[in-house]
């Protein structure tokens, strides 16, 4: 059967006035209500068409201001075109703007039973999830108290809780999952997984390429308004990674003696590789990786080590200056650097492993070296990456 058709916008326009200080806002206020002129408008969406189907997962990426918010308020129906179409098909679950829906003044329980209402649930319905939801959400003895009282972490664990009870046709979310802690953002990443495992369509506007790579099969970039790329999402954010790539190396160049290749990877060796050939890692083993990078100044510099699916959006990564990455100083210019992948949940396939040179503070990168490599192994049907040992468990 195919796929149903969610979202379909055409050649969207939308213009917001360009208006900067209270005074220019008045005027042009005035000036509209009287009939007698209007305000300079920018365009903020330009002639945006798009569509997904059903159990699409679609990152919306792009510098600030863009328009990608604007573009997701679209599709939540919370904005308007200036022209163009947008129609939307299902039950809508939207994370937009922080505490957007919630009532500040009342309590975290008695919003929940407000906004389930507004969403449909009746009164059994709604009885029979609360429970669950106030688990989710995890505030305590906060879900008695006014929402005006909360940290935006907790507002965003009650406004993410209340939409794993509605299991919506289309979840759309912007960047207030980035609010809440660690261990929320892991559980919430864990419910996502399992919801489009389910035939789960999502929406997902992120500056962090991380979570777009994991959780979007395709991604849009949005700059100054115009879709400038749209496909895989691997191969999109991998574009616009480059293209600030391009921009910071631009930016720094004049302030800064150092070359482009200053920090340099000199070598990358894989466990198992083979003399010319292609490194076979079973599937759940540990991955060993050392390397040595070389320093222009003799300050020690940062290490990037990250895996990626070749053609896919898996993508795990370790720094020296953070975690994992073992750096040691073997001659005044000279560093060797080492790191044990844990048991990672790598499917069966092709990878990448790449290093990065990065200087001390790890804001510039310069210098990538790549070494391909497979993992082979026996999995069942697996929709959603689970723990290796998990598999191996499973295994016959
Ligand atoms: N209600 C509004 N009135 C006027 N201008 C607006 C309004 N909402 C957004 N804008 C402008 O539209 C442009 C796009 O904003 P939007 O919030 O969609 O960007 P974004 O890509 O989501 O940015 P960020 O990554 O910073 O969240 C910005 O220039 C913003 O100032």
């Amino acid at each position: 059967m195919a796929a149903q058709l969610l979202v379909k916008l055409e050649n969207v326009n939308k213009f917001y006035p360009k208006l900067t200080s209270s005074r220019e806002r008045l005027q042009a206020l005035w000036a509209v209500l009287r009939g007698k002129g209007e305000y300079a408008r920018h365009p903020v969406l330009q002639n945006i068409s798009l569509e997904v189907y059903q159990g699409e997962t679609l990152g919306i990426i792009g510098e600030n201001g863009a328009g990608k918010s604007t573009l997701l308020k679209h599709i939540a129906g919370v904005v308007k075109p200036s022209s163009g179409k947008v129609r939307v098909t299902g039950r809508i679950g939207a994370l937009l703007e922080l505490g957007a829906g919630f009532h500040p003044e009342y309590t975290g329980r008695e919003n929940l039973q407000l906004s389930g209402a507004l969403m449909g649930m009746g009164d059994a319905e709604l009885q029979d999830k609360l429970a669950g939801i106030i688990e989710f959400a995890d505030i305590g003895a906060y879900i008695d108290e006014p929402i005006k009282h909360y940290s935006s972490g907790m507002v965003v664990r009650l406004g993410f809780a209340l939409i794993t009870a509605s299991r919506p046709d289309l979840l759309i979310t912007d960047e207030v999952l980035a609010v809440g802690d660690e261990s929320f953002q892991k559980k919430c990443t864990h419910w996502m997984e399992d919801y489009l495992g389910n035939g789960g369509t999502l929406l997902l506007c992120s500056h962090s390429m991380f979570h777009v790579q994991k959780l979007c099969q395709k991604a849009c970039w949005i700059k100054e308004g115009r879709m400038v790329s749209y496909g895989e999402a691997f191969q999109v954010t991998q574009e616009y990674l480059a293209y600030h790539e391009e921009k910071s190396r631009q930016e720094v160049r004049p302030q800064t003696a150092l070359s482009a290749a200053a920090y340099q990877v000199k070598d990358l060796w894989l466990q198992g590789e083979k003399e010319g050939g292609l490194a076979v890692i079973p599937m759940g083993e540990e991955l060993k990786v050392r390397g040595e990078v070389y320093s222009p100044d003799d300050r020690t510099p940062t290490v990037a080590v990250g895996i990626m699916r070749i053609n896919g959006a898996e993508i795990y990564g370790f720094t020296s200056d953070v975690d994992g990455v073992v750096l040691k100083r073997q001659q005044p210019t000279r560093f060797r650097f080492a790191l044990t992948f844990p048991r990672l949940a790598l499917l069966p396939g092709r990878y990448k492993l790449c290093a990065h040179a990065m200087d001390p503070e790890g804001m510039r990168l310069f210098d990538v070296v790549e070494r391909e490599f497979q993992v082979v192994g026996r999995t069942r049907e697996l929709g959603v990456c689970h723990l290796a040992h998990e598999w191996q468990e499973n295994l016959p």
